[in-house]
């Protein structure tokens, strides 16, 4: 299947962290490929890769990075496909550098900055997912299964002393 989200992240490091916008993804049945591309040690290929991305037939790309997260914005920089960013937690900062390193973008250039770990590479996947779910009808559907499927879990069991 043609892969319409480009999962990407700055180190084989980040997996742990950004498997969680993969599984989101499977589980929503969204074709994605993953990459690991760094602005930093692999700056040619970063140009490279968000360059072709629109071309390559990618309609998002969300892209994890930690500490001086710089990934994010620089493939930003170079495609107007709508960039998601995740700020991987670092050891030294708990994350609070790649948050603020994403975060605050110049005026003129978007990233959507998502919650430090896990959590937000999970909503970027979900995210990702909404998006292509504006143009493909199986995947809205899969969403909106997905959000009444949490919803009816919890009223099935509102009891916070039962398992
Ligand atoms: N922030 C970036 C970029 C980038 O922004 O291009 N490339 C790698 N890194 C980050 O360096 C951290 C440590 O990487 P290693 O574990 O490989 O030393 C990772 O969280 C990675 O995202």
């Amino acid at each position: 299947m043609q892969p319409l989200v480009g999962l990407i992240m700055g180190s084989k490091s980040d997996w742990p962290t950004m498997e969680h916008a993969a599984h989101m993804l499977e589980k929503l049945g969204v074709a994605y490929e993953a990459k690991v591309v760094s602005a930093h040690r692999t700056p040619d290929l970063l140009f490279d890769y968000a360059k072709t991305a629109s071309d390559r037939g990618l309609k998002v790309i969300i892209a994890g990075a930690g500490g001086a997260a710089h990934l994010p914005g620089m493939v930003a920089s170079q495609t107007s496909l709508p960039v998601l960013g995740v700020p991987v937690q670092s050891k030294a900062l708990s994350g609070l550098d790649s948050l603020l390193s994403i975060v605050q973008m110049p005026g003129g250039i978007a990233v959507g900055t998502l919650a430090i770990g896990n959590a937000g590479a999970t909503n970027a996947g979900l995210l990702a997912a909404q998006i292509i779910g504006t143009f493909d009808e199986g995947v809205r559907k899969a969403v909106d299964e997905f959000r009444m499927t949490q919803t009816q879990t919890i009223l099935d069991n509102p009891d916070p002393k039962e398992q």
